[in-house]
């Protein structure tokens, strides 16, 4: 996407409650929550959705419940997307493909044209995910905006330091995590963020759900935060729109001050 905007860019991220097994109930909620965050005083020009909005952890029932190729959840996201002329990062949906279920993220333009699309890597066994899910396979980086490539990472994801950093080494400046996030792991969800954005000198953009499913009761603290680890913007545990802005030049800045990608020893890990 290039449509030369003046930085910064604002982000919205959509801090939703989401009903377990309901995909349409979903759908519309956020749909509102969406057009509140577009017609705010300062539009944004990114939203972006928490993980798994169709079916929340409706794991028992997925094979039933997932959104055929994604295509109900990818015509209603494009749609938006052109209506309101916003970037769309739509968090995640559970996306059937033949007989198997991902955990599948879609990303649009502000014109509604598909720009990426990534599928978990890491499948959560805490939430049983590994035992309805198949993993994704390969690493996703699109343009945010002309100087601006982000990479996506999917909850669980952002537990493997490997992953950001090798979105980062292939260009990413900003990473985007939609996320189902509960109770009592806050403290690992803010750390972890924290530490991938800091040790990587990017953004990092997190979108959390809120409410109780089941047993698990979901904390949002969705974050915005800067390349020098500065929190941007960051939820509290209510359904909310958590807003903040990010200009590429800070990620460029914070790497010259302290130039971690130059002074790496790759010749030295044995990390595979
Ligand atoms: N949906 C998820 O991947 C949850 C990850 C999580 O809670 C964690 O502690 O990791």
């Amino acid at each position: 996407m290039t449509h030369n905007k003046q930085y910064p860019l604002n982000i919205s991220l959509i801090q939703a409650d989401i009903t377990i097994g309901q995909p349409e109930q979903n759908q519309k909620h956020l749909e509102i929550l969406m057009t509140q965050a577009v017609l705010a005083e300062k539009k944004p020009d990114v939203l972006i959705l928490p993980e798994m909005w169709n079916t929340g952890y409706a794991l028992e029932q997925i094979q039933q419940l997932a959104d055929p190729n994604g295509q109900v959840s990818q015509a209603w996201l494009s749609d938006f997307a052109a209506k309101h002329s916003v970037m769309l990062i739509g968090g995640s949906v559970a996306e059937k493909v033949g007989d198997q279920v991902y955990n599948t993220m879609y990303i649009f333009d502000r014109n509604g044209e598909a720009v990426g699309k990534y599928s978990k890597l890491h499948l959560f066994r805490l939430m049983d995910e590994d035992k309805h899910l198949t993993a994704g396979e390969e690493l996703v980086t699109f343009e945010l905006d002309s100087d601006f490539q982000a990479g996506v990472s999917i909850c669980y994801d952002i537990r493997f330091p490997e992953l950001a950093r090798s979105l980062a080494l292939g260009g990413a400046k900003v990473l985007i995590v939609p996320a189902q996030w509960p109770h009592p792991r806050l403290h690992h969800w803010r750390t972890l963020l924290m530490a991938r954005a800091i040790e990587n000198q990017m953004y990092v953009i997190a979108c959390n759900r809120v409410g109780t499913s089941g047993n698990s009761t979901f904390f949002g603290h969705s974050m915005i935060i800067d390349p020098w680890g500065e929190i941007i913007a960051e939820g509290t545990e209510a359904e909310e729109i958590v807003t903040g802005e990010i200009v590429p030049e800070l990620v460029d800045e914070v790497r010259n001050r302290i130039p971690v990608f130059e002074d790496r020893r790759p010749d030295i890990y044995s990390v595979k």
